[in-house]
């Protein structure tokens, strides 16, 4: 898919891997809704990036535990630039101590995102097609020992995007639906772990040992990385793991076979 003249919406878009998915789409032409609840941070960005780019952005103060300001924001977006071709959904947070929270915005607010774009890029009921990429983790692949509720939230959405890539498939949306699946990224969210953890702060120094095994990689990586499966329509349904030593497409066997 070509960016030039496609409309983005990125939640979270406002710091951390978000901001660098908002720049990376901007440079390859797409214009850009940033979504986030963050307004201070979120309209400085905006200002900046239409400086820069001229006036391809727009930022919206959306809560995306929010049905009602999840559905105004896609209306404002569609209004605004007149389309909805891609949706990053990639809001998330990790504390394991308010893990409701963690599950209503890391799974649910995927899942309330999906649906509500649909009505907007669905083929089936006027739209034109395009690309859902939810942000997961590694930790959606594999357990990560200190957060069971950030793991749980991560698997349910790499499973979600793949049962929607195929449903979307069934169904004829002409949407496709990618994970993307980093390893740790050095932002904000690498901040405070201890209070971060809840009842797991005891895994404190065995997540450390973790991150020193593993490395840190740095948000234009994966903004890369999402490029890449927005932009290569042979992409549906696959599951993106990202780390410092590289990329990998996640191979699921299938029970039926
Ligand atoms: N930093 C890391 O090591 C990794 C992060 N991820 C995932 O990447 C995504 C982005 O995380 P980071 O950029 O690292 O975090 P971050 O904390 O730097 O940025 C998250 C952004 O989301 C916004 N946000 C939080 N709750 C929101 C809500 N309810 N509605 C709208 N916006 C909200 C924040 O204001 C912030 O601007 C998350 O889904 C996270 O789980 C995945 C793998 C590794
Ligand atoms: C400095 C402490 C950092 C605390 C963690 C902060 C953010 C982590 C975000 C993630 O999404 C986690 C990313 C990668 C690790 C997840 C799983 C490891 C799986 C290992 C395995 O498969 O065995």
């Amino acid at each position: 898919m070509a960016l030039e003249g496609k409309t983005a919406v990125v939640t979270g878009a406002a710091m951390g891997i978000g901001k660098a998915m908002t720049e990376i789409l901007l440079q390859n032409g797409a214009k850009v809704v940033l979504l986030d609840v963050n307004a201070t941070a979120g309209e400085s960005l905006k200002e900046a990036l239409n400086k820069e780019y001229g006036q391809k952005t727009l930022f919206l103060n959306c809560d995306v535990e929010s049905e009602e300001q999840l559905k105004a924001a896609f209306q404002k977006a569609a209004d605004t630039f007149g389309r909805i071709d891609i949706l990053c959904n990639n809001a998330g947070i990790l504390n394991e101590a308010t893990w409701e929270k963690t599950v209503s915005i890391n799974l649910m607010g995927v899942i309330r995102g999906s649906y509500l774009a649909l009505e907007h890029m669905n083929k089936m009921s006027g739209g034109q097609g395009g690309v859902i990429v939810n942000t997961a983790s590694m930790a959606g692949i594999g357990p990560f020992l200190s957060c069971p509720v950030y793991t749980a939230t991560k698997s349910g959405v790499v499973g979600f995007t793949r049962a929607m890539a195929a449903a979307s498939v069934a169904s004829g949306y002409g949407i496709r639906f990618n994970a993307l699946c980093p390893g740790f990224v050095q932002t904000e969210l690498m901040s405070n772990i201890v209070d971060r953890l809840g009842r797991f702060s005891h895994l404190t120094d065995a997540t450390h040992k973790l991150v020193e095994k593993m490395g840190v990689l740095s948000v234009s990586e994966v903004a890369e990385c999402l490029l890449e499966l927005v932009t290569d329509e042979t992409k549906n349904g696959e599951a993106l793991v990202v780390f410092p030593k590289g990329k990998k497409y996640v191979t699921f066997s299938s029970l039926l076979q």
